[in-house]
């Protein structure tokens, strides 16, 4: 039997970025740390944009991309995970939407709607940045039933190309080997 192939695992997706040190390498291992717990399964993952920043514009581009998950773990527990993937890779937290080595958000859950101190589902945030809704749309299902796949094309329709974002390359899970930037 596979890892949550029981019928109380939920699939959830996340949004990572990176715009310090080798971006493309500290993203992969971020998807090979997620998909060696023992509760998270990577289902998908979407290509690598290189984005101009948002927020914070003194800062270098970041590369992102997001993931599609599958969890037998409840949101805050997954939430709690990739916090400590970030500070494996070396994410340390200084200015607000300022440089980092690795960003992981969480932004959606099946069925999951919140308001914590500690976490907000789906993220506040999501639909207003084009660099977390043009890697989602690769990997949301178009048969997708909870309506995430029109809320997110609609989102991104509205964008109009607000934000610089440009292909970098394909995606890297679960197939290809990763290369240095260096
Ligand atoms: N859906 C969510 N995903 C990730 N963190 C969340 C979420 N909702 C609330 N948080 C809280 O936000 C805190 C700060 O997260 P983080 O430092 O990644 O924010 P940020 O990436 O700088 O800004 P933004 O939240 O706008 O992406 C986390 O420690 C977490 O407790
Ligand atoms: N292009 C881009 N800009 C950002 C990003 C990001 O991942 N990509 N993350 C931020 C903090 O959540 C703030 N600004």
């Amino acid at each position: 039997m596979t890892k949550h192939s029981t019928s109380e695992a939920s699939e959830a997706y996340i949004a990572l970025g990176a715009n310090l040190g080798d971006r493309e390498s500290t993203l992969m291992k971020a998807a090979e740390l997620l998909d060696g717990h023992p509760d998270i399964q990577v289902l998908r993952s979407s290509n690598l944009y290189e984005t101009d920043p948002v927020g914070y514009e003194d800062q270098p581009n970041f590369l992102n991309m997001a993931m599609a998950l599958r969890t037998s773990l409840t949101p805050e527990a997954l939430l709690k995970v990739m916090l400590e993937t970030e500070l494996t890779l070396g994410r340390e937290r200084n200015i607000r939407w300022g440089p980092r080595t690795v960003d992981l958000d969480l932004l959606w859950m099946e069925g999951q709607v919140l308001d914590t101190p500690l976490l907000t589902l789906p993220h506040p945030r999501m639909l207003e940045r084009s660099f977390v809704l043009v890697p989602l749309c690769d990997i949301v299902p178009e048969e997708d039933p909870t309506g995430l796949y029109e809320k997110a094309h609609a989102a991104l329709d509205l964008m109009n190309g607000k934000e610089g974002i440009r292909f970098w390359k394909s995606g890297i899970w679960p197939n290809a080997s990763v290369h240095s930037e260096n």
